[in-house]
């Protein structure tokens, strides 16, 4: 058998390249099969997946690796049906830690040699913007105004030049805390007049390992909707400390709520993230959200 490993050298702040190195040095050193197709620029996975697909026989397997985006962007074309593995090798890596996937690119292949079968669910999602299935979660407003603002950051390139990446998006996040207004959003019958952070999850992580739905699991069919009101700052730091002791949900002004499904429309412009990309969703369009399986080798 041959593995096909889609693999994006430059997830991880750069350093996604350093772990592909090792894990190929591994494969070459132990004679295993394996045919490599890196990206070279961003949105390459649909015709790489596309290519691989063609190429593999049916005893093959495919292993993405690559950030929580490189993996997202390959479930919105890779066929339900067909199982695929997965290697960590991103800056947040939040999929990975929802499934105990092992950070360590070699630990992580033997694994996926022993051929075990999960099942877990993805998010997919539907609207006149955007298409496509989400392995975290989908965010509008805060964490979508967060990601937005880092991507389009001008000291993100020298950030990751100096392996500080990271710093962009606590500059980020600063820059946006303080300036994101409330917006109005309906889901199912339910409005928010003056959501602020308003997360659709599939398990209990965002953000590179923030507890945000500590229930959640992608075990399960269902979707977590985690929404907070517009608040004062200095209330906005109250509740990041109770967030980072995960005792965020008995503070009533936590609305959490889970369904299979919700549909979403919006009353403004709003900035979203899906598995840490950057989109937009535009006024009155309705956003269908719903779960589906899919079979990782683990
Ligand atoms: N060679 C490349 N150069 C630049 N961008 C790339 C390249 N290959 C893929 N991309 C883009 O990188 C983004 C995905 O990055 P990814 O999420 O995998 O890494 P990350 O952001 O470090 O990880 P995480 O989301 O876990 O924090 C996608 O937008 C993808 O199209």
């Amino acid at each position: 058998m041959t593995y096909y490993l889609l693999a994006n050298p430059n997830s991880g702040n750069l350093r996604g390249s350093d772990k592909i190195l090792k894990l190929i040095n591994y494969l070459e050193n132990t004679a295993i099969q394996f045919k490599l197709f890196e990206t070279s620029a961003p949105g390459q996975e649909r015709n790489l997946i596309s290519k691989i697909l063609n190429k593999m026989n049916p005893q093959d397997q495919i292993v993405i690796i690559g950030g929580d985006g490189t993996l997202s962007l390959c479930m919105d074309v890779l066929p339900a049906k067909h199982p695929f593995a997965y290697i960590p090798t991103g800056s947040g890596n939040d999929f990975a830690r929802s499934l105990g996937i092992s950070m360590d690119p070699i630990k992580a292949f033997k694994s996926i040699q022993l051929k075990n079968e999960v099942e877990f669910f993805v998010i997919g999602y539907d609207s006149t913007d955007l298409k496509g299935f989400a392995v975290n979660n989908i965010g509008i407003g805060l964490d979508g105004a967060i990601i937005n603002a880092a991507n389009s950051s001008k000291s993100k390139t020298l950030l990751n030049k100096i392996r500080l990446g990271q710093l962009t998006y606590l500059f980020a996040a600063l820059g946006v805390l303080f300036k994101k207004k409330g917006f109005s959003v309906r889901i199912n019958e339910k409005e928010f007049d003056n959501a602020f952070l308003f997360t659709l999850t599939k398990h209990p992580y965002f953000g590179g390992g923030v507890k945000i739905a500590p229930n959640a699991s992608n075990l399960n069919d269902l979707i977590n909707l985690i929404e907070v009101d517009r608040i004062p700052q200095v209330q906005i730091f109250s509740l990041l400390t109770k967030l980072a002791r995960s005792v965020h949900l008995k503070d009533p002004r936590f609305h959490n709520s889970t369904s299979n499904q919700f549909s979403i429309t919006l009353a403004s412009d709003e900035p979203v993230q899906i598995d840490g990309e950057a989109y937009q969703i535009s006024t009155g369009s309705k956003l269908h959200v719903w779960t589906e399986k899919r079979t990782i080798i683990k």
